[in-house]
């Protein structure tokens, strides 16, 4: 087989962890090569245009005022942003009743989970007080006991299982809940559009920024539509098989989520720890989809676009319509096993399951967009899910201790292990610039 070069450390993966990892790495002076399964970078960052402009970010694309590395890359890189339309009503239907503002029990329920989640350090949640026991039960099960009124309990499982761990309320642990919550700085600035994590869009899309960032990095470095298929190890160095060829580094940046790092083949097998965490953290499950109209119709009712609903196939509705665009775009979210339940049906009958949620929110109008676009992560050979990965419950206070431990010259970067803003682009640069500090150091 071919051997490309040698190098001082292989990236694998160009999302926004791998793109960061490696543009700290070069600036240490090391010479990088970023090897990337698909034709472009960006990960799970995709932007699409429709033939009249209209922007749709297909994947990731909000970033908040907290989230620092994001904001130093936007300015570093000089892209543009804008705010998410924010002007008018949320609507929340909750119980059979439609509403503006978060009912008070379900407002109790999130307090609730943001005072047990202060407990819980984000980059060891297996050492919280109780996280044994938080480990072992479900998030549904803590919501049942919580007392809160059925709908209160529908409407936060929903909005935090489903709308920041992309799962169900029976799918995740409480010690994974809380330990979400803690890594974004609590449930209001994860969940919230202005001063939230909603806050602001990239215009141009969020892969613009990505590509912006490897443009910046030096010529020859990247390399695409290379998946790593093996990786060979030694205490010091490694060599990293894809398709055309292998690379022999000193040291492997593993920057692909979790799933697809347990694909890949190891000589030697990893150490069992790494390998049981690499079982225990499934993709998500989320359903993102766009519907186009000629203009933001629901604006003239009074209302935001902002909706979430404690029953129904979509959780989440957000107005998605870029300041400068043609048309108007209204995003819709599933979740959990409404998510799953909508990939059993024919295209069609999907369409029309989330036009008919969207007509009951915002009227006829909603029912006949121009466009309707949905695109599909878990079918996605480089990605296998969405929005992230998590561990299953008890697996943070069993194998969660590995998750950011290096494997001999193998070091783990991606979202998935990012102490802040975990599951978010921000967690993600952080990953990238962790690795590579790692890299620094053991070299
Ligand atoms: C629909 C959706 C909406 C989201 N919304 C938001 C949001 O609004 N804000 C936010 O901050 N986050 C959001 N996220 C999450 C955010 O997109 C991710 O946290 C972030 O992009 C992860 O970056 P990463 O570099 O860790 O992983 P990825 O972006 O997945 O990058 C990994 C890269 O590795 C490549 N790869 C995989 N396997 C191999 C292999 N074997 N060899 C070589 N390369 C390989 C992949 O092709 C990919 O390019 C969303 C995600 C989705 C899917």
């Amino acid at each position: 087989m071919a051997r490309f070069g040698e190098c001082d450390v292989v990236v694998a993966g160009a999302g926004f962890a791998g793109l960061s990892a490696a543009d700290a790495l070069v600036r240490e002076g090391l010479t990088v090569r970023v090897v990337e399964a698909r034709p472009r970078v960006g990960g799970r960052a995709l932007t699409r245009f429709l033939p009249d402009g209209t922007q749709l970010d297909l994947g990731g694309q909000w970033i908040g005022p907290a989230q620092r590395h994001m904001a130093d890359l936007v300015h570093r890189h000089a892209v543009r942003t804008y705010p998410t339309p924010s002007r008018g009503a949320a609507l929340i239907e909750y119980g059979g009743r439609r509403v503006e503002e978060l009912p008070a029990e379900a407002a109790e329920v999130l307090a609730a989970l943001d005072r047990l989640a202060r407990a819980v350090p984000p980059d060891r949640p297996w050492s919280a007080p109780g996280a044994a026991g938080q480990d072992g039960r479900t998030f549904a099960s803590w919501l049942a006991a919580t007392g809160a009124p059925p709908a209160a309990r529908d409407l936060v499982g929903r909005l935090v299982s489903g709308g920041l761990l992309s799962a169900g309320p029976t799918e995740t642990s409480l010690l994974e809940t809380l330990f979400y919550v803690a890594s974004g700085g609590g449930t209001e600035p994860l969940l919230g559009y202005e001063g939230g994590a909603q806050e602001t869009r990239f215009a141009g899309g969020a892969q613009h920024l990505a590509e912006r960032m490897a443009a910046g990095l030096p010529e020859g470095t990247l390399r695409l539509g290379q998946p790593v298929e093996a990786v060979e190890y030694t205490p010091r160095s490694a060599r990293v098989h894809t398709p055309g060829g292998a690379w022999d580094a000193a040291r492997v940046v593993l920057a692909v989520p979790p799933v697809l790092a347990g694909r890949v083949r190891y000589s030697p097998a990893l150490p069992p720890l790494r390998a049981g965490l690499l079982q225990r953290m499934p993709a998500g499950t989320a359903l993102k989809t766009h519907a186009v109209y000629t203009a933001p119709f629901w604006r003239a009712a009074g209302l935001s676009g902002v909706s979430q609903s404690a029953e129904g196939v979509l959780t989440e509705t957000v107005d998605n319509t870029p300041p400068d665009a043609p048309r108007a775009v209204l995003t819709g979210f599933a979740y959990g096993a409404e998510a799953v339940l909508l990939r059993r049906q024919a295209p069609a009958t999907r369409r029309r399951a989330v036009l008919d949620h969207l007509t009951a929110l915002f009227g006829e109008e909603a029912g006949a967009p121009d466009d309707f676009v949905e695109f599909d992560w878990l079918a996605e050979e480089w990605t296998r899910g969405c929005f992230s990965g998590h561990l299953v419950p008890g697996a943070w206070t069993t194998f969660g201790p590995s998750l950011r431990e290096p494997v001999g010259p193998l070091h783990w970067a991606g979202t998935e292990t990012a102490v802040r803003w975990n599951g978010y682009f921000e967690g993600a640069v952080e990953s990238g610039y962790r690795a590579a500090e790692e890299v620094r150091r053991s070299l």
